[in-house]
This record gives C-alpha cells, sequence and structure tokens, in this order.
C-alpha cells in the first residue's frame, strides 16, 4: 500500500479517554475509530490485524478438525428462556423487540443457539464427537466500557463448541482445545499461561483461561516461568491418541500458574525460587467444560448404543480476537511506539524514501515496492525524514527499509529491525532475502 494514497490517518493527539498504551496508540495510527462507547469502526491498518489473528485462530481450530460456522448475532429470546439464562444473565445481555413484537437479542454467547443447532441434526450417538465453532461478533453491555478495544461492548470473538458422549470424551476433546489454544497463541507470537479459572455466567466446573503478561492487565497472576519456555509448536503429541493427549495436559498443568482468585501459598511455595513470576496480565481466551448443563436444560439428547437417552457432555471455548489487538500492543510496544510480533503486523516492512525528488531513490523504493505490494508500506509522503522514521516506529511494522541518495549512490539500502533497533546496511538485491 502507499502510504500517500491510502487511509491510514496517524494522529499527533488523541483524546483523554485514552489511558493505556494500546488504546493511544490504536488511535494516533488510525486502526479503530470509537463510534460509540465500546462501539468501533475497524479501519484498514487495523483490521489487517484482526484478519490475520483471526486465520491464525482458524487454522489451529481445523488442525484439531474443529468445523467452523456461522451463527448470527441476533438470537431468539425464546432459545435463552429454555435455558433459563434469559433472565439469568442480566443487564449485560441487550435485549431488541422487532417490528412484530417478537422479544430477540444481540448475542452475548452462543451456547443455547448451537445446542439448538446440533438439537436438529444429530439424533444418534453415532452423530458424535461434534465440534464445532465461529468467528463472530459479541455484545455485553458492559456498564463501563474501557481501554479501548480491550473492553468493549461489540466485540469479536472465535467461541467454539463441543458435544461429546461422555465425560471421558469430553475430556480428550478439553486437551485437543487447550493444545490448539497454546500453539495459536505461539504464532501470534504471545505468551498465553492457562491458569485454572472459575466459570462464572458460562457454568460447569473445569475452566482455564489464557493470560496475556502485560503491566496494565486486570488480573493478578502467578507462574512458573519454565512453562513461558516450552515451545508448544515443537510438542509431539497426536491428537488422535488421547493418551498423548493426556500426557500432554498433564506435562502442561504440572507448572505452578494461577490468578490471584485462585492463588495456593502453599503450592506457590513448591516452585523454585529463580522461577517464581508474578505479575498482570490480560485474560485473551477461556476454555470451559460445562458437562451437560445446557443438553439438560434444554432437553437435548441422542440414542446411545442401548437405545437409552443420553445427553450429550459440553464445552465451550471463547477467544477474544478483537481484544488481543489490543492486547498484543500492551504486551509489545515501547515510548515510540507499537512493536508488530511479525505473523500479525499490518504490513511486513514499510519502504521509507528520503530521497522524494531524487529519481535514482524513488526507482529503488518502486522496484522493492513492486515485489510485495499488499505486504509493503511506501512511505512515500513528502514529509521530513524524522517525520517518517517517527510515523515507522510509531506504526510498528517489524521492517523499515531506508531508502537514501547516498546509500543508493553505493546500491545499498538501511534496514532495521523495530524490536530490536538494529541497523543494518544492505546491498539492494539482498534486501528481500534479509527480510526472510
Ligand atoms: N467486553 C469484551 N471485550 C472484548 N473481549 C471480550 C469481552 N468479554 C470477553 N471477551 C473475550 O472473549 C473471550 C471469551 O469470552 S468468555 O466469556 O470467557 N467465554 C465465552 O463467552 C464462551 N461462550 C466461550 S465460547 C474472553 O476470554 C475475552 O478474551
Amino acid at each position: 500500500m502507499r502510504l500517500s494514497s491510502s487511509f491510514l490517518p496517524t494522529l499527533k493527539e488523541v483524546p483523554a479517554e485514552a489511558q493505556i498504551a494500546s488504546h493511544r496508540f490504536m488511535l494516533r495510527t488510525g486502526m479503530v475509530r470509537q463510534m460509540s462507547s465500546g462501539i468501533y469502526a475497524w479501519l484498514p491498518a487495523g483490521l489487517r490485524v484482526l484478519n490475520k489473528i483471526a486465520d491464525i485462530v482458524r487454522e489451529e481450530q481445523d488442525a484439531i478438525n474443529a468445523q467452523e460456522v456461522l451463527m448470527p448475532t441476533l438470537q431468539s429470546a425464546d432459545l435463552w428462556k429454555r435455558s433459563g439464562r434469559y433472565d439469568a444473565y442480566g443487564p449485560e445481555m441487550l435485549r431488541i423487540v422487532d417490528r412484530h413484537k417478537r422479544d430477540l437479542l444481540y448475542g452475548p454467547t452462543n451456547e443455547e443457539m448451537i445446542t439448538d443447532i446440533f438439537d436438529q441434526f444429530v439424533t444418534s450417538y453415532k452423530g458424535l464427537p461434534a465440534l464445532l465453532y465461529q468467528i463472530q461478533w459479541k455484545f455485553r453491555d458492559e456498564i463501563r466500557p474501557r481501554f479501548g478495544v480491550m473492553r468493549g461492548r461489540e466485540f469479536y470473538m472465535k467461541d467454539g463448541y463441543s458435544f461429546d458422549l461422555d465425560y471421558d470424551s469430553a475430556v480428550v476433546t478439553y486437551h485437543k482445545m487447550m493444545l490448539a489454544y497454546l500453539r495459536t497463541f505461539q504464532r501470534i507470537g504471545v505468551k498465553a499461561i492457562p491458569m485454572l479459572a472459575d466459570t462464572g455466567p458460562i457454568g460447569g466446573d473445569l475452566s482455564h483461561e489464557f493470560i496475556i503478561l502485560a503491566p496494565t492487565g486486570e488480573s493478578g497472576i502467578f507462574f512458573d516461568s519454565a512453562f513461558a519456555e516450552q515451545n508448544w509448536l515443537e510438542m509431539p503429541v497426536d491428537i488422535n491418541d488421547k493418551d498423548s493427549l493426556a500426557a500432554f495436559f498433564k506435562r502442561m498443568t504440572s507448572f505452578y500458574a494461577a490468578t490471584d482468585e485462585k492463588h495456593d501459598e502453599a503450592e506457590w511455595e513448591k516452585v523454585p525460587q529463580e522461577r517464581k513470576l508474578e505479575g498482570r496480565g490480560i485474560e485473551v481466551g477461556q476454555i470451559f467444560y460445562f458437562g451437560t448443563k445446557y443438553t439438560e436444560s434444554m432437553d437435548v439428547s441422542v440414542t446411545g448404543s442401548d437405545s437409552k437417552k443420553i445427553y450429550p457432555h459440553m464445552g465451550s471455548y471463547g477467544i477474544g480476537v478483537s481484544r488481543l489487538v489490543g492486547a498484543i500492543i500492551e504486551s509489545s510496544h515501547d515510548e515510540n511506539g507499537i512493536i508488530w510480533p511479525d505473523a500479525v503486523a499490518p504490513f511486513k516492512a514499510v519502504i521509507i524514501n528520503l530521497g522524494m525528488k531524487d529519481q535514482a531513490c524513488k526507482d529503488v523504493c518502486e522496484a522493492l515496492y513492486q515485489t510485495d505490494p499488499e505486504n509493503f508500506l511506501y512511505d512515500d509522503r513528502d514529509e521530513r525524514a524524522g517525520a517518517k522514521f517517527a510515523d515507522a516506529d510509531l506504526m510498528g511494522h517489524p521492517w523499515q527499509i531506508i531508502v537514501g541518495p547516498r546509500g543508493v549512490a553505493q546500491n545499498v539500502v538501511e534496514v532495521k529491525r523495530r524490536k530490536t533497533g538494529q541497523r543494518a546496511e544492505v546491498p539492494v538485491d539482498q534486501v528481500l532475502d534479509y527480510l526472510s
């Protein structure tokens, strides 16, 4: 994309209510625009990040044989009356009455709806297990939306749902999803630690939340640093072998990790002093096993091999896709701006032309840009060098390719790694290799 003709409005000042770095930087780099309290428009650079995160989430869900669906954002109140959550859910639920006076709601989550869909298509135990997911907008009328997209009212979530024959099978699914989550967050480029969690309005008695380390996080956390050193993408786990999955899960839960609600001092004392880490974190995902809570309350059953009625055991698995955009910035920025992990950056590199009146510079920039116009941002504005450098650091693309007349005269450009600040002189024809 060419910066001079793109809709990437950077701002010098931001509204006073933007208290934390991610909120300030997302507004200053024109990633989002608040349309009303807790409700945002996603502009080109922000949408590119949102879609890259969603694509990684999707790939790792597909890798454990989950199947993608897309449910409506608007739901009938009748569904929630069947499960008994219509009143229980409280003021966070946005209730809507249509022209025919029918009670609808903007879905905060979809356990009831997916259970109703399952009910219409699966009558026999042979239809189990079912593992479905969607990536869809949700609405929760938070009393105090804040921190930009991190605690919004309309937000983008991957929500997965599983149906299994019994508890043991449901636990295998839970283990699979745990592995998929660890792989997902590692690929996105953040350190997310799973911690035992309370279940809240979703229900059930087994739940883990995934916390990204960030000083502005709402949760206090205690964990064994050895956990953060694990490489989940290299972990030899066979997702079709329940013992392999159980061994992975046992290993994973052998490291101490707890939010302040669940912290156990006695257990904490067993962690070697040099591996004890305390901090704050942002919850970017949560998984739940809640058995037959919804299948029983909604009377959704299948016929077992002995022709008896069986209520399938369920779980649900959420990732805050839009929250992750803010959470990544919270965990990866400096005083000059965002430091995007490679996998989710809006663009791979920004080409900074310092010789807007120098034909040789323009030729080198154009040639580099044309090699990958989809993933290169070309700063072709008629701006001072200082302004271009400041904007490049602010927007946080992983690489900066700085093209100046002196360098071009020796057929080299300067390449800067945003994360480390490391600079190198690179021959023009080796830039692409250098970036890979
Ligand atoms: N107000 C919000 N703004 C942005 N993200 C949110 C908000 N509320 C929740 N999330 C994100 O959505 C994830 C899943 O939400 S949840 O309530 O924990 N789980 C569910 O809704 C389950 N139905 C999972 S399918 C959370 O981990 C969090 O990352």
